[in-house]
């Protein structure tokens, strides 16, 4: 794939950009229009000016937050910066993976590269080098609140650029410092208000977020593809995915949904009248359930879009007008949101898929086919099991997801001696949602293999049943290469685990829209 440059500074960076650059697909680079320039020489020489004239900035002569009242000595400023870093050198749990920490790397650079945040050039070059050199810091995933920014997890990208944190360079642990000698590359001294900036801001949610985006759109077109071999594989029946139904309820994203399952299961005939049976809700509503996702999505990208375009700190720095303008952009709300609802939404097709295993399985639901889907025949079938446990595992996985759909945001809480009196959680809303996805991945694919084991058994019980689109075959032909149907028991998990990387991979282009 040829790499394709990001530039940042310039036009409107998208969703797919920093999925992109997480991906190692992409370099980053700053846009080369010479007002960009010129916007971030402004702050850098505004904010000297100011200190030569005032001498006071909030956070380059005062204290952090609630301690803002208090005035740092002229002599001390220069440290203040460095012991922003060190005191929020203090995150727990688990570290973001390489993909993540590239994800946060770029959505910072994006915000900084707005030029309202009185930022150096060198600053913006130094995290191009992290991000295109992969000098990438550990980052803790635990210990922000999503409002003063991501204060703590982005302490470790600034603690990185002054040397004073481990990063994860050339397959390797190695403090920063030496990892940028190895580039030939001192570690950045940061002027005042570059800690600030650097941390102050919504960076690793909106980072997780635009992961997520990703991840949720593959999903939601899996979704309606399973759909339709669960339909074909129970011989259900396909008028609930008409389009003519489909016309008199205008949500787009229900309309693509059913136009998707229609298309793949080559329902064509319009019946005056129909005295087929109506499959239940998880078959018959499934367009109403994934449409939700659908609908949400184009919301969401715009939403994620927004804030990762923001200048996302405090205070702003207009270099150019000239004002220090003092707010709350760090405030992650919107993500909040956006991912609350996300992972209500992915859980609703874990959910979905469960409910669908169910009725594939059960002899009482199934229309025939036999029980667990097991492929079995004879007096063997009396001691061989089919999908009997992958169900279990389903409903395992779907109550975890659907118990990490409580919001984060309502959890706001008064902290840093009440000025951060109301917060998003939105960090926390993102880690879920990213939980929730991985979680709904695997019932998906789990759903995906039995329902494909399905089709086959339906096809061998009837020959004559009606063909699915070309794309359908091609796929079922692509899984019948990689996965013996399950007849003799045998552990499935390297084998779901293997269509689980291949469906996180997007190995299936899944439909135009
Ligand atoms: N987010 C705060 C700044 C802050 C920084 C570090 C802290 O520990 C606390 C507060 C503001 O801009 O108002």
């Amino acid at each position: 794939m040829p790499i394709e440059n990001v530039q940042f500074g310039g036009k409107r960076t998208t969703i797919n950009d920093i999925v992109r650059l997480s991906k190692g697909e992409a370099q980053a680079q700053l846009s080369e229009d010479p007002s960009l320039r010129e916007r971030i020489a402004a702050g850098t020489r505004f904010l000297d000016t100011l200190l030569r004239e005032d001498g006071v900035i909030y956070g380059v002569t005062t204290g952090y937050g609630d301690s803002c009242t208090v005035t740092v000595p002229t002599e001390l400023a220069h440290e203040l910066p460095i012991h922003l870093t060190r005191f929020h050198g203090c995150g727990l749990g688990r570290h973001f993976d390489a993909s993540s920490v590239r994800a946060i790397l770029a959505t910072r650079l994006c915000s900084l590269a707005q030029g309202y945040s009185g930022v150096s050039w060198e600053l913006l070059e130094r995290l191009v080098v992290m991000l295109n050199e992969g000098v990438l810091p550990l980052i803790p995933e635990e210990g922000s609140v999503g409002a003063s920014g991501d204060l703590t997890p982005l302490s470790y990208v600034a603690g990185a650029l002054i040397g004073e944190r481990d990063v994860h360079f050339n397959g390797t642990t190695m403090n920063s410092k030496e990892a940028f000698a190895k580039l030939d590359l001192l570690p950045l001294q940061l002027r005042p208000k570059e800690g600030l900036a650097i941390m102050n801001g919504t960076a690793v949610m909106t980072a997780l977020a635009c992961q997520a985006w990703h991840r949720a759109d593959y999903l939601s077109r899996l979704s309606a593809r399973v759909t339709a071999l669960a339909s074909i594989a129970l011989d259900g029946n396909s008028n609930h995915f008409d389009e003519l139904l489909f016309a008199v309820k205008p949500h787009r994203g229900q309309q693509d949904v059913a136009r998707w399952i229609q298309q793949d299961i080559n329902h064509v005939e319009h019946p005056r009248n129909s005295d087929r049976l109506q499959d239940r809700y998880s078959i018959r509503c499934a367009p109403h359930i994934i449409g939700v996702l659908r609908d949400a999505l184009p919301w969401f990208a715009e939403t994620i879009e927004n804030e990762l375009n923001s200048a996302n700190d405090n205070p702003i720095i207009d270099g150019i007008g000239e004002h220090v303008l003092h707010g709350g952009h760090f405030y992650g709300g919107h993500i909040a949101m956006v991912m609350d609802s996300m992972k209500t939404a992915v859980a609703n097709l874990a959910d979905l898929h469960d409910r669908q295993m169910a009725l594939l399985m059960d002899t009482k639901m199934n229309n025939g086919l036999p029980a667990n889907l097991s492929a079995a025949s004879g007096p063997r079938a009396s001691i061989n099991h089919g999908f009997k446990a992958v169900q279990i595992g389903c409903s395992a996985w779907t109550a975890e997801a659907l118990k990490l759909t409580m919001p984060a945001s309502v959890f706001s809480r008064s902290t840093e001696c009440h000025n951060q009196d109301k917060v998003s959680m939105g960090t926390i809303a993102a880690r879920d949602c990213l939980r929730v996805l991985e979680l709904t991945e695997q019932v998906l694919v789990a759903t995906l293999l039995a329902a494909y084991q399905g089709v086959q058994l339906r096809r061998q019980a009837t020959p004559e049943l009606r063909q699915p689109a070309a794309v359908v075959e091609a796929m079922l032909a692509d899984i019948a290469n990689d996965f013996a149907l399950v007849d003799e028991d045998r552990p499935l998990e390297a084998e779901l685990r293997y269509w689980l990387e291949q469906t996180r991979q997007q190995r299936w282009e899944l439909y135009k829209d």
